[in-house]
């Protein structure tokens, strides 16, 4: 497009300047360097132990680069947070490392932290590597009717953002252990019985869709505290949203298959359902809750985040985009 034009010559509009980083997935393999980064069989038999459809292939060619990448950052991480605590004439304490995931409803989120739990515990400095869902936050269904706002499960109002930041915030100043509340997609429900421990890893996975989010504007501000403060690293998973809305009906049809079934389920009336009104109802919940919480409020966090995994419609990674700015 031309801007303007200069003594004859037309000068077209430069673009502004990205800040990502942009490698198709044969730039993004070749990252693995010359290390040579393969899995033992054992490695193998366990990540098939996440899904019967994981691509081990996947696994090799995006995910052990990934797991480069994220130990470069943890190692570098460690040595600055030791100079820091010398500088103080402090004692080295361990604290640790942060990564969140943030992406839509059934994108691939948890899969993808999983991957990255397993593989990241392989490096020799940093084996304990801990896995937290922001589900966990969400207030319990009884909190969410009392205000309204069951249909808006997954909604920024839904979650309680202070407990999370109090939780990112006592596991960062290092103490022995830190707790998280559990939520059950079975009983679509937080378990009031039930807590995930945390004891001191060194890397914290935790994988939710409003993790980049800032919280609700209250009285005119925004929350002094973001939870991305307590972050070293996050990443986006993305795909098109009609990808993205088939993989959630397939995720129903399955569970409607399976533990719909189960008389613990919240969702057992639906497996009186026929395979044609399973999908209808998957349809609705879509357009009524998880497709508009993408659109308003998890999408419009994707560039805050420092690399962002981009899928085709069979799960695999396509692209890769690093921040570099
Ligand atoms: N890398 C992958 N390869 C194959 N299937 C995947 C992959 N990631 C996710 N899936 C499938 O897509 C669906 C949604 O994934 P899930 O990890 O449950 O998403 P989220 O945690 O974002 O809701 C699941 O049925 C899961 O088995
Ligand atoms: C609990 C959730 C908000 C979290 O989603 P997740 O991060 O596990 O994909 C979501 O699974 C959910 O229940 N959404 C409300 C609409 C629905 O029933 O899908």
């Amino acid at each position: 497009m031309v801007w303007f034009k200069l003594g004859g010559m037309s000068v077209t509009k430069p673009r502004a300047a990205s800040m990502y980083v942009d490698l198709d997935r044969d730039a993004w393999r070749e990252l693995r360097a010359s290390t040579p980064l393969t899995l033992t069989a054992e490695e193998v038999e366990k990540l098939r132990g996440l899904g019967d459809r994981l691509d081990i292939q996947e696994v090799e060619d995006v995910y052990l680069p990934l797991s480069r990448l994220l130990h470069l950052q943890v190692a570098s991480a460690q040595s600055l947070w030791a100079a820091q605590q010398a500088f103080l004439g402090y004692s080295v304490r361990k604290v640790p490392f942060i990564i969140a995931i943030a992406g839509s409803v059934a994108v691939g989120k948890s899969t993808t932290a999983r991957i990255l739990q397993a593989l990241l515990a392989r490096w020799p400095d940093h084996p304990r590597v801990s896995l937290v869902t922001t589900d966990g936050f969400l207030y319990p269904n009884r909190v969410l009717a009392e205000r309204g706002i069951m249909n808006r499960k997954g909604f920024p109002e839904s979650y309680d953002r202070r407990a999370l930041v109090r939780f990112l915030a006592e596991l960062k100043a290092g103490r022995d252990e830190v707790t998280a509340p559990v939520y059950s997609h079975l009983v679509y429900d937080i378990v009031p019985e039930e807590a995930q421990s945390i004891r001191q890893p060194d890397i914290l996975i935790l994988e939710g869709l409003n993790v980049l989010q800032t919280g609700p504007v209250e009285g005119g501000r925004l929350p002094q505290t973001f939870l991305s403060d307590f972050f070293d690293f996050s990443i986006y998973v993305d795909a098109s949203e009609t990808d993205i809305r088939h993989w959630y009906v397939e995720r129903f049809l399955r569970l409607w298959e399976t533990a719909f079934r189960d008389e613990r389920s919240f969702f057992r009336r639906f497996s009186e359902l026929t395979r044609e009104q399973a999908i209808a109802r998957a349809a609705s919940v879509w357009a009524e809750i998880n497709g508009p919480n993408l659109a308003e409020n998890i999408a419009p966090t994707r560039s805050r985040a420092r690399l962002i995994l981009v899928k085709g419609n069979d799960h695999k990674v396509r692209r890769v985009r690093m921040r570099k700015l």
